[in-house]
């Protein structure tokens, strides 16, 4: 899958004369997505992405906007929506919301070396450190809340054990969380390696921010060492590890509360995607025929973090 809406050339010619990127040259409609229809845009100054938004949630549309303008204006590498003539970027076409963007450069890592998980790691921790100055805000709709609310409907799904598993680290967390607020800002909420785009090993840039949000900065580092740093059998790899943490340290050291919480935020978020990809498969079937992300992998590598306590950090250890 797809494109969703099809755009005509004409349609899209029409389009950009909002802008000043200059006149379309060509048009192309982007396979891989899933939830938005993307096209990939050349015209006489460059190469671009037009996103038509097809799902629902569109009062969250300014939002993305703001934090893209935001990171974009601190030199994260981000792409920076790209603004009309008058000043605005959120459009409509064919009758949908729409975003014109620069084309960043590169592909997804599947299995990123130690230069491209420093890269990340230094992007994200610079990205915390000025995202907690952001202003805006978006409650994190995959929090704990949503966890204690949501996993109820996947236990008639899942065996015995499973069930009593799921259970009992939502009490943890639920206990383990209490009462606690943690460092917060605007995160990034699914930074998985295919949410960027290396060319080599610079990070190109960091894409999808379409589950950004304000909450616990350790929620968005967490869910990037489970996607980064486990190797196929769930263990984390210490090297990845290292590479990504040191980097994001040299820029956001963490609190000790934090540093306490670490191993239970590891396990939170890898149960935040075993339970989003059963709500997938069992519960919220999506109207298109895409391929479901594997559940199994995220109870997997909650089992992993139960049964070792992550490396220490590397700063601690220098
Ligand atoms: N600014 C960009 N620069 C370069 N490529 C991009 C950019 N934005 C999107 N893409 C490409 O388009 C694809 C789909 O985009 P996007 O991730 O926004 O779509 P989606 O429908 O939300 O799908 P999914 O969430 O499953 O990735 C990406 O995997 C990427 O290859
Ligand atoms: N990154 C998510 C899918 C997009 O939200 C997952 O791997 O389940």
């Amino acid at each position: 899958m797809a494109v969703f809406t099809p755009l005509s050339d004409d349609q899209v010619a029409e389009f950009l004369e909002r802008y000043t990127v200059g006149r379309l040259q060509t048009l192309k409609g982007v396979p891989q997505g899933t939830e938005n229809s993307t096209f990939f845009v050349t015209t006489e100054q460059g190469e671009w992405v037009l996103t038509l938004f097809e799902q629902g949630g569109f009062e969250d549309l300014p939002f993305f906007v703001d934090l893209l303008d935001y990171l974009a204006a601190r030199r994260l590498p981000v792409p920076g929506p790209v603004h009309d003539r008058d000043g605005v970027a959120l459009q409509r076409l064919a009758g949908r919301p729409a975003l014109l963007f620069p084309r960043m450069p590169g592909s997804h890592p599947s299995a990123p070396n130690l230069a491209q998980c420093a890269a990340l790691g230094d992007a994200l921790g610079r990205m915390h450190q000025a995202s907690q100055h952001f202003t805006g805000e978006r409650a994190n709709p995959r929090d704990l809340d949503w966890l204690t609310r949501r996993h109820r409907e996947v236990l008639p799904f899942l065996s015995g054990d499973d069930q009593a598993l799921m259970s009992r680290e939502i009490a943890d967390y639920t206990q383990a969380f209490d009462g606690i607020e943690l460092p917060s800002g605007a995160i990034h909420g699914d930074l998985f390696r295919d949410n960027t785009l290396y060319d080599g090993d610079r990070l190109g840039g960091i894409i999808d921010f379409y589950n950004g949000c304000t909450g616990e900065l350790l929620f968005d580092l967490a869910i990037v060492i489970n996607d980064w740093a486990s190797d196929e059998t769930g263990d984390l790899d210490a090297d990845r590890y290292e590479a990504i943490l040191g980097a994001y340290l040299a820029h956001r050291p963490l609190t000790g509360q934090e540093r306490e919480l670490w191993p239970t935020m590891l396990r939170m978020t890898a149960l935040r995607y075993w339970l989003s990809r059963l709500l997938v498969i069992h519960v919220d079937p999506p109207a298109h025929d895409i391929t479901p992300h594997d559940p199994a992998r995220f109870r997997t590598l909650l089992g992993k973090r139960l049964e070792a306590a992550p490396p220490g950090f590397p700063d601690a250890m220098a």
